[in-house]
């Protein structure tokens, strides 16, 4: 193989390649990073020596290079999403002797105050379209592989999952916020006979109520001031054939629940300002975190509805009720978070799970996964400890009563106590005892017991 490109020495390609301005990545066939310029390293906070090797997708994401790696087709000018910036990316594979043997990738940017123009233009572009993607949208983004945990409740609940998604029947999501209602409906409609239809998904009380009608049922041309020319379809139309996912439920108005149990018991609608009535073929999947059968007695939900939407009770636990599951989402979390942001964890301080199973988790696990993601980016180095943890997790832990007796909680609390304290003097046990307020003898009796003694 030849060392020199055009007789130009190689020191000097170095130099040029090193410092371009473009960052530039180089895999071989099994998509490894064999070569990263220093740019490149600099802009995703990774030491180059770390991740020569590496596979690229675990260094900077969305990568797609070890795609063109195997595939051998180039991609050019692919928008990127890379650490919060949206990045022109080229991707070209290396053919050699007519195989291909890896590829190599560069990520454009010239002049930083132009990108950042452009990439809030982006921003607002895409912000702007997710509305409509939304309504477009004809896919799912999770599957029932995606719902973790192995604890006895989510495991029946799988299976559940399994045995009612065939079936057209209405299915009624219970359970707090975050608690994966929205990821277990989609669950539902990937493994029903109408996967290949849309999943059209609708927050019932995010919507304004005088346009809930309209966004339901949709609305016909000049049916009011400001109505679009052509008129627009509504959830139902844009789900015929599918399912129709309807988010807090319990935050629906009285008069809409009458209009929406009509069409569920007729199988057609009216869109606004229309006379005629169009047979629509959806199957309902509602959730909420309301209490349905207090709002019944105190007449704000309606019965009918009621008994309508919740032929299949679905009641998701609290991540309080399942704290057994909280290492597998631990896990699963700061991979996905790493991923993304190019942080590297690579271990959890033993007492992180103790201040997780000490928890109420009130946000369930949406809020698990807040607080991995910021005690990651909390973290000075490459471990998740008790002090990356933010301050209310540690200040409002509770124990989980029933799980353990107070003699475990309190010989638990004194073992951390005693461990704390050797800590903090350097494993002076005179000086640890003395601020405890406790004698040399009680000291060295209760390492002891705790195996603290070295
Ligand atoms: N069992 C699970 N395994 C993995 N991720 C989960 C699980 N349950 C929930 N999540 C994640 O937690 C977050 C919240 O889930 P989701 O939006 O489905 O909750 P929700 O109950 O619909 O919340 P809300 O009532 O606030 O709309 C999502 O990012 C989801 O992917």
């Amino acid at each position: 193989m030849r060392t020199t490109l055009l007789d130009i020495p190689i020191e000097i390609v170095e130099t040029i390649v090193e410092n371009a301005f473009e960052w530039l990545v180089v895999v071989n066939q099994q998509g490894e990073i064999i070569y990263i310029n220093k740019n490149y390293c600099d802009f995703l906070q990774v030491n180059r020596n770390d991740v020569i090797g590496m596979h690229v997708t675990d260094v900077i994401e969305n990568s797609r290079m070890h795609i063109v790696a195997e595939t051998g087709k180039e991609e050019i000018a692919d928008l990127q999403y890379i650490r919060g910036n949206y990045m022109i990316a080229n991707r070209i594979p290396i053919i050699s002797n007519g195989e291909v043997v890896g590829a190599f990738g560069t990520v454009f940017f010239r002049d930083t105050q132009e990108w950042k123009k452009m990439n809030s233009h982006v921003k607002s572009m895409l912000a702007k379209i997710q509305t409509y993607i939304q309504d477009i949208d004809r896919s799912v983004k999770y599957g029932i592989e995606d719902i973790l945990g192995e604890s006895k409740e989510i495991r029946s609940l799988k299976e559940k999952v399994k045995m009612i998604a065939a079936t057209d029947i209405s299915v009624l999501i219970r359970g707090e916020s975050g608690t994966g209602k929205e990821l277990f409906a989609h669950s539902i409609h990937q493994l029903s006979n109408r996967s290949h239809q849309p999943f059209v998904k609708i927050n019932c009380g995010a919507i304004p109520e005088h346009l809930l009608e309209s966004e339901l049922f949709g609305y016909e041309e000049g049916a009011f001031t400001g109505a679009k020319k052509g008129g627009k379809k509504g959830k139902f139309q844009l789900a015929d054939g599918g399912t129709l996912f309807l988010d807090e439920i319990g935050d629906m108005p009285l008069n809409m629940q009458v209009k929406l149990l009509r069409a569920l018991q007729e199988g057609e609608i009216e869109s606004v300002g229309s006379t005629k009535t169009l047979s629509v073929d959806v199957r309902i999947i509602a959730a909420t975190n309301r209490p349905l059968e207090k709002m019944m007695e105190e007449k704000r939900f309606r019965e009918d509805l009621f008994y309508r939407i919740n032929v299949i009770p679905f009641r998701i636990p609290a991540m309080r009720e399942r704290m057994e599951d909280i290492p597998f989402l631990l896990e699963f979390f700061i991979k996905k978070i790493t991923q993304r942001s190019g942080k590297r964890i690579n271990h959890v301080e033993e007492e992180v799970l103790d201040v997780f199973n000490s928890y109420s988790w009130p946000g369930n696990i949406r809020e698990l996964e807040n607080v991995i993601e910021a005690a990651i980016h909390l973290t000075s180095n490459e471990s998740i400890t008790v002090d990356s943890l933010p301050d209310y997790i540690k200040d409002t832990s509770l124990y989980p009563l029933g799980k353990k007796k107070l003699k475990e909680i309190l010989e638990e609390t004194e073992r951390k106590i005693l461990q704390q304290s050797l800590n903090k003097y350097s494993d002076d046990k005179l000086a640890a005892a003395k601020v405890l307020g406790i004698s040399k003898s009680t000291m060295y009796e209760k390492l002891k017991k705790y195996n603290l003694e070295n």
